[in-house]
């Protein structure tokens, strides 16, 4: 069973100032292994002993995409269920200083898209519900309870306008 410490995080770069505007860029994703497996999202993946949720993002990131990213601002922060089992406090971050050019790595094929073709349907099925307030330059905080595969959204609670500090 996961401990309930697991943390873990998605980094959303992109090229212009929230809100995005519909033809405005966010790098993506779309994941070759693991968890999430085929779908797209943000760089990411979980924060190893001795890094804070913000030095994991960026190391993601660098490591799924080749890319360099700096000036984080959290954006969201949730708690994931499969079942009784919590996977994963997520903490979800936009970069906006961005270096590099973003190579396939054998994590991940990055892309840059804009707003208005974000893959919603090959995503996991939660981020509809707040990627859209997140690109706008809000914030959220929810805990989704998934199936015990981790396939099917049941239930969720979500707040917006919450305040992250410096986290
Ligand atoms: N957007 C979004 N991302 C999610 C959801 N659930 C979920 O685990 N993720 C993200 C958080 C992490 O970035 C990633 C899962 O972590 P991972 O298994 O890829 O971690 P990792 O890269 O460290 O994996 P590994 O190399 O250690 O196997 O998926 C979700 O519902 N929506």
């Amino acid at each position: 069973m996961a401990d309930d410490r697991d943390e873990a995080t998605v980094c959303y770069p992109v090229r212009s100032d929230l809100p995005l505007a519909p033809d405005d860029e966010l790098l993506m994703i779309r994941k070759r292994r693991g968890l999430g497996a085929d779908l797209y999202n943000g760089p990411g993946g979980k924060v190893e002993p001795g890094e804070t949720p913000r030095e994991s993002a960026i190391r993601e990131t660098r490591e799924e995409t080749g890319l360099d990213v700096s000036d984080l601002t959290k954006r969201a922060e949730f708690d994931f269920f499969f079942g009784d089992e919590h996977i994963f406090l997520c903490h979800v971050y936009v970069a906006r200083e961005v270096a590099g050019t973003p190579q396939t790595t054998p994590e991940a094929v990055p892309e840059w898209r804009p707003r208005e073709s974000v893959p919603y349907d090959e995503m996991w099925p939660d981020d509809e519900l707040w990627l859209p307030q997140v690109l706008d330059g809000g914030t959220v905080r929810a805990t989704f309870h998934f199936d015990d595969g981790g396939d099917e959204l049941l239930d969720h609670e979500l707040r917006e306008g919450v305040e992250f500090g410096e986290q």
